[in-house]
Formats: C-alpha cells, structure tokens, sequence
C-alpha cells in the first residue's frame, strides 16, 4: 500500500485506524513558511470523530504531533513529519469481519490484494481515520496559500436521497468574515435552514440503523490565471486525483460538471467583459478552468461522498472461510453520515493539489 501524492511536494500518509499512531511527512515545503499550531489544530478540530449525535461515538482528541520541520513557528525547509496517537480503539469489534465482509466497505477487495494479510481492524488503513493526517498536511497546505492570498472554503452542497441543498458557493464571493464563520460552523452550511434539515435527515438515518450521503462543494479564491497544464496534468486532474484518496469519495465535478451536458453551448460559455483593464469572465460555469488552466475566476469544483457503508442493520453477506452465504449485522461506532467531517478533508485536498501546482510551476523555489 502506498499512499503518497504530490510531485514537488511529497506526501506521504501512513498508519492504521487501530494502529498506536496514524501520520504524515511532507517533503518539499519551502523554509521560512509561517506556521500557526493553534490554527492547524482548530482545523483538524473540525474532523474530528466523536463530537455529537452525527458523527460516529469514537472520541479521539487527534492532536497533532509536528515530530520535525518546523522551528519557531516557521518551517525549516527540512521534511515535516507528525503524527496523532489513536486513543480510543475496540478492535474486537472487527473479528468476523476478517471472515466475513462488510458490503460497500474495502474488506472484501482487500482481502485478496493482500492474501489476507491487511489489517481488518477499524478498517485499518483504508478507514475515513487517515483524512485525519490528511488534514495535517492539507492545514500546512492551507496556510502557506494564505500567504499568496488564496483562501479555501468547502460547505455542505447536498444532503440525503431526497436532496437538500444548501446555497451554492459558485454563486458568491465570501468575504474575510464569512469565511471564517463557515469555517468554524459545527455543520457547515451557509443556510442555516439547510443545516437544520440535513442534521434531522441524518439523525433519522441513524434512528433506522441507515447512513445518508451527500455532495461537498469546495471553492478556492485567489488563484491567478494562467496556471496548470493540458491534458494530463491540468487542475481538474490534480485535484481529482487527490480527492479520489478520501475513503467514499465517487464522484468529482468542476463547475457546472455534469449538469453542463444539458445545457446549450449559450448557456454554458462565460462571456468575457473587460472590468478596470482585466478580463473578466460574467459567469463561472467553467469552474475556474479552462484546457486544464485556471482563468482567474475561483476554483469551483464538487465531490459526491457516498452513505457510510458500516449500518446497523442486518446485510446479505459471505462466509470466506466456510465458503457459503451469511448474514452480518455490523457492530462498531460509525458515522451514519460521513459528509460534515469530510468538508475539511475536501479543503485539505483542494490545497495540497493547488500547493504542489504552484511549487512545481516556480521550480520547487520559495513562496
Ligand atoms: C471522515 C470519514 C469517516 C468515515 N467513517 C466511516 C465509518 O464510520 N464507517 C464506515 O463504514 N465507513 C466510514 N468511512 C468510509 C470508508 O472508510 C470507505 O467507504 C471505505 O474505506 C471504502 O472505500 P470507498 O468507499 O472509497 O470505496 C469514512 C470516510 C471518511 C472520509
Ligand atoms: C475514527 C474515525 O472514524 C472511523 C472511520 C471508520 C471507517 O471505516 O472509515 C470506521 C470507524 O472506526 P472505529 O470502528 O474504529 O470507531 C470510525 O469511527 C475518524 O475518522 O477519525
């Protein structure tokens, strides 16, 4: 298993749901980036487990650990490594799984990639736990952006079967305040309607031992145009590449996305106005992104998290050893809905991807 990402700046993460520690190191951070421990823990705050009744009970503080790489408040220019220690485990709770899977999650698959060998426990390294050293990385990430100006900023879009949305981001440009008041809602929704509702659609969930899904929408303002590359290494593909890293993450769309197909070319194009000698674009359906290049317009892009696949009640499932069919009613503390706790991670994953595009373009050199 190897889960690393990045080509000027390397991330790799490592460890296990039930493993004494879970990780990152990341290679390739400039010197001298300032570095605010306090803001990156209020970050990983943000997704972390155990905080209320829509969210899986598993409580773990996830205090972040900067083993190396930063000194005084700045980085050194040397690898950064850090780790949080895994405090609350019940592996017992995943003894039959090894035998008998659960449907929708990686037990199966896994498996027989590796003879049997992975670690089942608290899904091991395939759980939602490593978003937590994801957001260590993606929290540097974000703070060295901010020294460019470039702000990042993910709400919940959508919410449960029946659908209920939240006022899209596209549509908007957040100011300073409103940034900071999405970022430390406990349920980010910039409706507070919306947010009311969607909690209600995952407490029922839970109340039917089912799970919910969602879209998360993530914007980032600030980014210059002209940055990114045709085909295979554009902006869509960098950021879709790392978002596909986060465990139930199955689908990424950019700008108007796959609602694009039913419109006309009309509707869809931005016409283009000049605004005090810049171009500007008088709508976004492009997502910020043009040939795989951004236009100077926010970075507008979309994941859809699918319901959390460990629910209450009982599943079809397979006997592996004995070789014949089964029932299993999965046992454990699960999040009947994933998306809350995954908006940070969709930030973390929009800045790592937009860090290492703008290292890369500047030749590794400093911010
Ligand atoms: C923040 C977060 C929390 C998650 N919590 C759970 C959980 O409590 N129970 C569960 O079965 N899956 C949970 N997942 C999803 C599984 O880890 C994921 O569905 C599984 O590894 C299979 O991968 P895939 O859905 O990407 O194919 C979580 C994912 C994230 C990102
Ligand atoms: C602990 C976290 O979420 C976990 C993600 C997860 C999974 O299968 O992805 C399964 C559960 O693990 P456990 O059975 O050990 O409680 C969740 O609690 C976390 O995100 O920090």
């Amino acid at each position: 298993m190897s889960s690393m990402l990045g080509t000027a700046l390397r991330v790799s993460i490592f460890g296990e749901s039930h493993a004494p520690a879970i990780g990152c190191s990341i290679d390739g951070m400039p010197a001298g980036v300032p570095l605010d421990l306090d803001e990156l823990q209020n970050f990983l705050d943000r997704r972390s487990p155990g905080r209320d009744a829509t969210a899986t009970t598993r409580r773990e503080a996830d205090r972040a650990r900067i083993l190396c790489g930063v000194v005084d408040g700045h980085t050194t220019g040397a690898p950064i490594a850090a780790i949080i220690e895994n405090e609350n485990t019940r592996s017992q709770d995943y003894d039959e799984l090894r035998r008998v899977p659960r449907p929708g999650h990686a037990d199966y698959p896994a498996r027989i990639r590796y003879n049997g060998f992975n670690d089942v426990a608290g899904g091991g390294h395939f759980s939602g736990r490593l978003t937590a050293p994801l957001c260590i990385a993606g929290g540097v990430a974000l703070q060295a952006l901010a020294q460019r100006g470039i702000r990042i900023a993910a709400h919940i879009a959508n919410l449960g079967p029946q659908g209920i949305p939240d006022t899209p981001l596209n549509h908007m440009e957040l100011d300073e305040d409103q940034l900071s008041r999405l970022s430390s809602h406990g349920f980010p929704c910039i409706d507070e309607g919306a947010a009311k509702a969607m909690r209600e659609c995952i407490l029922d969930a839970r109340n039917d031992l089912d799970s919910v899904g969602g879209v998360i929408e993530c914007v980032a303002y600030g980014v210059p145009a002209g940055l990114g590359d045709p085909m295979f290494d554009g902006i869509e593909n960098r950021i879709a590449r790392v978002a596909f890293g986060i465990p139930a993450v199955k689908g990424v769309d950019f700008g108007a996305g796959f609602s694009a197909a039913y419109l006309r070319g009309s509707q869809n194009n931005d016409p283009y106005r000049m605004d005090h000698g810049n171009v500007a674009p008088q709508t976004n359906n492009a997502g910020g992104i043009l040939g795989g290049i951004s236009t100077g317009m926010p970075i507008v892009w979309q994941m859809a998290v699918k319901p959390t696949p460990s629910i209450g009640r009982k599943q079809q499932s397979v006997d592996l050893d004995a070789g014949c069919d089964a029932d299993l009613v999965v046992r454990g503390r699960h999040d009947p809905c994933i998306v809350p706790r995954a908006v940070p991670v969709a930030e973390a994953v929009c800045a790592l991807a937009l860090l290492d595009l703008i290292l890369e373009s500047q030749g590794h050199r400093a911010l």
